[in-house]
């Protein structure tokens, strides 16, 4: 099967030709958007992979889910919230030295409860530019897609 493009590669190593032992991950994200159009960054917990890097939350489809419920069930358990409607917006396919990742990400305009970090993560409601640093590599295409979305043509983060 032919991927739909090639994969963003991640910490510059060469990427790898999808073996039989290569599996795709799927990974449902959300993008929470405040009606202000600020957006919400959580750094990874300690002892994950990439501990300290921001990123938007999420996380692994479990067996038999969809995107929205992986996602609904992610940020409840992440964040303490309630999903209202999830809009799928777009994929990614990222080659992680640790992992051949393909990101749903996914727009998150009502939700309900206050954020609790529950992995005791912190959060940043951020605009373009981004302040916090490091971003994950795989966040970058999201941050460019934002940018687009208004018109922004300088520097992402
Ligand atoms: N949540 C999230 N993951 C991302 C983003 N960008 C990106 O490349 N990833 C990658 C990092 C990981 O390889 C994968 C997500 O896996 P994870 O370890 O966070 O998933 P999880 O919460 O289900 O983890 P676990 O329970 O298995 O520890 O997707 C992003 O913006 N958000």
């Amino acid at each position: 099967m032919s991927q739909p493009h090639k994969p963003l590669v991640a910490d510059g190593h060469e990427a790898r030709e999808g073996g039989p032992d290569r599996k795709v991950v799927d990974v449902a994200v959300g993008v929470l958007i405040q009606p202000n159009g600020h957006f919400l960054l959580t750094s990874r917990p300690e002892g994950k992979v990439y501990a300290g890097y921001w990123e938007f939350p999420g996380g692994k489809l479990e067996a038999g889910e969809t995107v929205e419920q992986a996602l609904a069930r992610e940020l409840h358990e992440e964040l303490g919230i309630t999903t209202g409607q999830i809009q799928r917006w777009r994929e990614e396919l990222v080659d992680y030295p640790h992992a051949l990742v393909r990101l749903h990400f996914c727009k998150v305009l009502d939700w309900s409860g206050e954020l609790q970090m529950r992995e005791a993560q912190s959060f940043a409601w951020q605009q373009i530019p981004v302040k916090v640093s490091p971003v994950l590599p795989g966040t970058i295409p999201v941050l460019q897609w934002l940018a687009a979305d208004i018109g922004w043509t300088g520097a992402l983060y």
